[in-house]
């Protein structure tokens, strides 16, 4: 038996932590088997993993550098927590996963290929069943980052604007590419309302 995997991918300050949690809930609350994680991260390993990657200073890792640390996490992560719970038919919530390499270390200028290659070798190249692709205007994800941080970003997160507009230009263009997969949600107004439009996304297509 193999459980539903799926992804929640988006710009910083979207609500993918938020609604990765209510929609956990709301599985749960229907009777579905769930197991909640996120990237980088999810497995021992991989948070050590992430400490590496989101602290210290912005140039501290070259961009390759910063892809193969992120492929070696997510290679930890789909073998310890990833696969063996999707193997028992559990349903996967992951907060990121490979969409958000493609898209930040492929804004940082690191080609697709290259990004999937390392994803062959260290996880086999598994693709969620469903990605739900969360967007907000820019002004909004960046005032909801704000109100949570406060001004301190990770790493990553406090690269400059015009960094993250190219990684949301690259996440909707996977979604463009791959659409049986991905879906567009929209992730503005109050959090109920949210999670009811993820809920019918996570599921079309599917018989429950
Ligand atoms: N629908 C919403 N409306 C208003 N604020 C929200 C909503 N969803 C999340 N937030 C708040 O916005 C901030 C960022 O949300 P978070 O889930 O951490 O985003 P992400 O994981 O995408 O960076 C948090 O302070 C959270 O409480
Ligand atoms: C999973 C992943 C995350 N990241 C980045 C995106 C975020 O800036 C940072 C940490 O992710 P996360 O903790 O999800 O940040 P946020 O809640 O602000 O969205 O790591 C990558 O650059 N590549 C990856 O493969």
């Amino acid at each position: 038996m193999s459980g539903r995997f799926i992804s929640l991918e988006g710009g910083e300050g979207v609500g993918k932590s938020t609604q990765a949690r209510r929609l956990a809930e709301a599985l749960i609350q229907r009777g579905v088997d769930v197991v909640l994680t996120r990237e980088p991260g999810g497995s021992p390993g991989a948070e050590a993993v992430r400490a590496l990657l989101l602290e210290g200073e912005g140039e501290r890792w070259t961009p390759t550098t910063e892809a193969l640390l992120f492929a070696a996490a997510r290679a930890d992560h789909v073998a310890r927590t990833i696969r063996p719970a999707l193997a028992r038919g559990a349903t996967v919530i992951c907060d990121r996963f490979i969409d958000s390499s493609r898209a930040y270390q492929g804004a940082a200028g690191v080609d697709d290929a290259a990004i999937m290659a390392l994803h062959a070798i260290g996880s086999g190249g598994l693709l969620p069943d469903r990605t739900l692709l969360l967007s907000l205007p820019p002004g909004e994800a960046a005032a909801r980052a704000m109100a949570r941080d406060g001004g301190n970003a990770d790493r990553i997160g406090g690269r400059d604007a015009a960094y993250h507009a190219k990684v949301a230009t690259l996440l909707a263009s996977f979604a463009r590419a791959e659409r049986r997969r991905f879906r567009f949600v929209d992730a503005a107004g109050a959090e109920d309302v949210v999670t009811r439009r993820l809920l019918v996304a996570a599921l079309d297509g599917t018989a429950g």
